[in-house]
């Protein structure tokens, strides 16, 4: 038990502002993108633990997909091998490909699994491996040619894009009260393994099991307009002119697409989430602050 600095009336006074909240997001999916930029500082680690089996025990459907980016690139560096990124996607060849199913299926995974476990939760590791869960397809990275004249095909090697997603694994390990945690690798129909970006699994997974929210959690306050300024409510088109103009890229680019491609896909919203906050899902599920970038299909009107 923790030593609570707050007295017994505020925290009272605190669980029952909590009431509305709970009872909107009872029996709902939430999926929760657990950044390796966000996996960083202990303090941080054990309050998403926490926060996440807070939610579980209060009612709501916790998944958690987890990325791990920098860990692969700590080990990748150690074997001496380059780490390369186009529009955010690491290049993977076979040997990369190695490491980053080690990494994500085995370390990342289990150390996530054992953290909420660890906080009284009852987490089961997956990888898109498992019961075939993530299918996958070849992704085909399209970029304009240096002089601009023309379009030309790049091969980032075994990066992989989401064919199709099975649930039944999941939601039936989510109603026997498990906590599914899933590493984002896919696999084609002969078995072949993919790299995936794991805020579009997220975003996939989320749209697949018609989650209430997805939260994207990570290392900054949300998406950033060029002042430093976080941006809510934004739309397809606002976001393909911030990204012509330079303002979003790298890892940004494939989470702010895989945020609106949700919404407009039934997910009810999609927030970038500021990782280093602590306690931060619960700051946003429930309580009025805590905000990042909130993305709904009215947009401008944000509000969890
Ligand atoms: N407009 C922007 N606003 C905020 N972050 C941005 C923007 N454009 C690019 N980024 C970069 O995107 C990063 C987040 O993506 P990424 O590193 O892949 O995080 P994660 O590991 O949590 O998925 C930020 O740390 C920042 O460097
Ligand atoms: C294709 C691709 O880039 N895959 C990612 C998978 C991990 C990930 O997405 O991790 P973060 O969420 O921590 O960035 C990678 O290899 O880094």
């Amino acid at each position: 038990m923790h030593d609570s600095e707050y007295n017994p009336r505020q925290v009272v006074e605190i669980l029952s502002e909590a009431l509305p909240y709970i009872q909107r997001f009872s029996g709902k999916t939430v999926v929760i993108k657990y950044g390796g930029n966000a996996m960083t500082e202990d303090n941080l680690i054990h309050s998403f633990a926490r926060d996440v089996v807070l939610l579980k025990e209060v009612g709501l459907n916790p998944i958690v997909v987890h990325g791990g980016g920098p860990q692969i690139g700590q080990l990748l560096e150690r074997l001496n091998i380059e780490s390369r990124f186009v529009d955010g996607m690491r290049v993977t060849d076979s040997e990369t490909m190695d490491v980053v199913e080690m990494v994500l299926g085995g370390l990342v995974n289990k150390s996530i699994v054992n953290l909420i476990n660890g906080a009284g939760g009852k987490a089961i590791g997956l990888t898109g491996k498992d019961n075939a869960q993530i299918r996958a397809r070849k992704l085909s990275v399209q970029r304009k040619r240096a002089d601009m004249t023309a379009s030309e095909i790049i091969d980032i090697g075994h990066v992989g894009e989401v064919e199709h997603i099975s649930t039944d694994l999941i939601e039936m390990l989510s109603e026997a009260d498990y906590i599914p945690v899933l590493a984002p690798i896919g696999v084609d129909a002969a078995g072949h393994s993919y790299n995936i970006n794991a805020d579009l699994v997220a975003g996939r997974v989320a749209e697949a099991l018609g989650a209430e929210k997805l939260m994207l959690l990570t290392n900054v306050a949300g998406l950033m307009n060029q002042q430093g300024e976080v941006m809510t409510g934004l739309t397809t088109e606002q976001v393909d002119q911030l990204i012509e103009d330079g303002v979003i890229y790298g890892g940004m680019l494939p989470k702010i697409r895989c945020a609106l491609e949700a919404v407009k896909n039934g997910v009810n919203s999609s927030v970038i989430v500021d990782g280093r906050v602590e306690h931060a899902i619960l700051l946003e599920i429930f309580t009025r602050s805590g905000v990042g970038t909130l993305i709904t299909d009215q947009t401008g009107t944000a509000s969890n």
